[in-house]
């Protein structure tokens, strides 16, 4: 189990090889820091002022991109491995189960384009309460974090579906995400939303800082919303309860990986009468009827307060198993080994879409071609950008240049982390 170098499914070339090759072992030794401020030093030209300001800036020809492109084959039929080493890990390495709905008999949904994504959850609309008064009021719901970063963030040629309900009522249909990659009406819903109270209280970097209310909540979405053709990949980020289990294993079936945010499968709702809305709290995964899917889906991310639900030593036997740890990174635990990846520093004004961003920087560095904990490093910057921000953050462009080299050189995240006194990504903190 021990973390390898690169993308399964592809082969490097000869040169690559050369310049980068670290033994898997000595790469273990000295963790991923170290190993790619090394990447980082073999390449002399690792720029650090960051000009023009594109996302996607063409290839360099003297830094050659460090990491191939992910070998995103729609045409696989081969069975993967199911929990394959995270620095194994890309987006093509997981496949649905074999359709067992009577395979040959159905008609298989056709390709989309080599890179499309599928994100299913809902828009929803958030209000932010500190001491019992209204602080924001902002668009929210998982898909709209996640859209922003993967629009943001993902390789110009992965473009991505969203399957969202909002209610007449919905607020934002002009906001950037949702303008982009508009929701379905349910015409006699009213769209989900949610009320989060902070406390005044500093919070510790696992304990939460929020208290949830779901007020209102839109229809679920079901498997027949879905459009009926294959992805390279999905992500599940429900927030209210709206991804069914049929729904799931739909997009598991459609999809070649499969992302999942855990608050989409173990959230419950306690209404209570006196119109406040319902209490969120979590339940069991196991005993879910999302449970027998867990063995079907790439990657299960979940905050350190919702993995104690999860369950993750029964978890990471099924499936790459990502715990975010708020200020302190994450930690990705797999059949046989665990990486833990540092954080950013940001100055935080408001956790809400922490974990979306993250799960959707991870899914945007598996697109480039990243490995799993250099994924989980992008992700770690997305989720530093959304706290820095009330609502769905807005990118500074000199951020996305940042993003832009990762195509080049993922170590520049690292780089900037060790660099001497501390030094960070900056944007637009309030
Ligand atoms: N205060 C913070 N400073 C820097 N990074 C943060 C901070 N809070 C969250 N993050 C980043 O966002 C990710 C998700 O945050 P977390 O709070 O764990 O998730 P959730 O929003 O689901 O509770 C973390 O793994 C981390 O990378
Ligand atoms: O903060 P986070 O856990 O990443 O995700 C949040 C959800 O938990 C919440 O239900 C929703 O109202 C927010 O808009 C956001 O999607």
């Amino acid at each position: 189990g021990l973390p390898r170098s690169g993308v399964s499914g592809r082969r490097r070339s000869s040169s690559h090889v050369r310049r980068h090759h670290v033994s898997p072992r000595a790469k273990h030794r000295r963790g991923i820091c170290k190993d790619a401020l090394v990447a980082s030093r073999n390449h002399p030209t690792t720029p650090r002022i960051y000009s023009p300001p594109v996302l996607a800036p063409a290839p360099c020809r003297r830094a050659p991109p460090l990491l191939p492109r992910p070998p995103l084959r729609l045409s696989d039929t081969a069975r993967p491995t199911l929990a394959p080493p995270p620095n194994a890990v890309a987006v093509a390495a997981t496949m649905p189960e074999p359709d067992d709905e009577g395979a040959g008999q159905q008609q298989q949904p056709k390709a989309g384009p080599a890179l499309e994504g599928l994100v299913v959850g809902s828009y929803c609309h958030d209000v932010l309460l500190r001491g019992g008064r209204v602080v924001g009021e902002t668009l929210g719901g998982a898909a709209a974090f996640v859209s922003n970063v993967l629009d943001a963030a993902s390789p110009p040629e992965a473009s991505f579906s969203v399957v969202s309900k909002v209610g007449p009522d919905f607020a934002y249909a002009s906001a950037p995400a949702p303008a982009r990659h508009p929701p379905l009406l349910c015409p006699a819903r009213p769209t989900t939303s949610f009320h989060a109270r902070f406390s005044d209280a500093a919070a510790s970097a696992h304990a939460p800082d929020r208290q949830l209310r779901r007020v209102h909540a839109c229809d679920p979405i079901y498997p027949e919303d879905l459009p009926d053709r294959r992805f390279a990949y999905g992500l599940a980020v429900g927030v209210a309860g709206e991804v069914l289990p049929e729904t799931l294993e739909r997009m598991i079936r459609l999809c070649r990986a499969v992302l999942v945010d855990a608050q989409a499968l173990i959230r419950a709702f306690d209404a209570e009468g006196d119109g406040s809305g319902a209490a969120v709290r979590h339940v069991a995964l196991e005993g879910t009827p999302y449970a027998g899917l867990l063995q079907r889906v790439a990657f299960l991310k979940a905050s350190s307060e919702e993995a104690p639900y999860v369950g993750v030593e029964t978890a990471r036997r099924r499936c790459c198993v990502i715990v975010t740890e708020g200020r302190d990174g994450c930690r990705l635990y797999w059949d046989g080994g665990e990486a833990r990846v540092a954080p950013f520093p940001a100055v935080q004004v408001d956790p809400t879409g922490a974990g979306d961003s993250y799960l959707a920087g991870f899914a945007a560095g598996l697109l480039w071609g990243l490995s799993a904990t250099d994924a989980a490093l992008l992700g770690n910057f997305f989720g530093a950008a959304a706290v820095s921000q009330v609502g769905v953050p807005t990118f500074h462009p000199k951020m996305l240049q940042v993003c832009a080299l990762s195509r080049h050189q993922c170590s520049i995240f690292l780089f900037f982390r060790k660099a001497p006194g501390g030094r960070s990504i900056k944007w637009d903190a309030k």
